[in-house]
């Protein structure tokens, strides 16, 4: 049976006594929602937000890593780095890593087998932009996006993967997917896994939506049935929104 998640991507925001006070906002808050809930801070966050986290229910995710696993790679962070600070979830393939630093799905699925290896969960971010739904592409892109990435793994690695479907035009614009477009996508996002893999594979990954998403448009976007959470951007800066998108399932 698949989860329900809400995932904060912090982004290149909040610095460590920002990391403190949003985290110790976010304790204060009770959740009344099922859903798993994660933060992904800046890499300099990570082993405070780790520290601080690790007797609660939040768990706290990378937000990029590099493939290998150490070497001359100035700047680089690996996957055993991540997990020695007690990080074992990373976000991989978000739309500002493919639009800003060139990351594609060759390279993603090489980043994608570098975490399963160290026994890490990703959450592997994709999503058509503006252009390719005017073009009516957008089942095709998503179709490329995933398949080019992700369809070399074996069934069980995908008890591993959470899928994120992000519309690059609805990333922090303030304009949501619909409902009916997000669950129309993600319909066939689980019919793509289940046609390359089993019906029970595809039933047992979550699926989460990203864009836009903010505590007065959450409860309607979780309400459709392939919709099993959220990647939440701006709205994870502020405590009290996010725990308002975790508690509207
Ligand atoms: O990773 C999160 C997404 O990019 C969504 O960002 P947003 O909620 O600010 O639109």
């Amino acid at each position: 049976m698949r989860k329900n998640i809400v995932a904060g991507n912090w982004k290149m925001n909040t610095d460590l006594a920002d990391t403190q006070e949003l985290i110790g906002g976010l304790k204060k808050i009770a959740k009344t929602s099922d859903a798993e809930v994660i933060i992904a801070p800046p890499f300099t966050n990570l082993y405070t937000a780790f520290e601080t986290l690790k007797d609660s229910d939040i768990e706290v995710a990378a937000q990029n890593m590099h493939q290998s696993s150490s070497g001359a790679f100035t700047g680089e962070i690996s996957a055993s780095m991540l997990k020695g600070v007690g990080i074992k979830t990373v976000i991989l393939g978000h739309s500002e890593r493919r639009a800003y630093f060139g990351e594609k799905e060759d390279l993603l699925a090489e980043k994608v087998n570098a975490a399963l290896e160290n026994e890490m969960k990703v959450i592997y971010c994709f999503g058509e932009e503006l252009k390719d739904r005017n073009f009516g592409e957008h089942f095709e892109v998503v179709n490329k996006q995933i398949s080019q990435a992700l369809f070399h793994l074996d069934a069980d690695a995908w008890k591993h993967i959470v899928l994120a479907y992000e519309p690059v035009w609805a990333i922090g614009t303030g304009e949501t997917a619909s409902p009916e477009q997000a669950q129309e996508m993600h319909a066939f996002i689980r019919k793509t896994i289940a046609d390359e893999y089993s019906q029970e594979v595809a039933d047992n990954v979550t699926i989460l939506y990203g864009g836009s998403v903010k505590p007065a448009n959450a409860k309607e976007i979780f309400s459709k049935a392939d919709v099993d959470g959220g990647l939440i951007g701006g709205a994870s800066l502020k405590a009290e929104d996010f725990m308002a998108i975790v508690n509207a399932f």
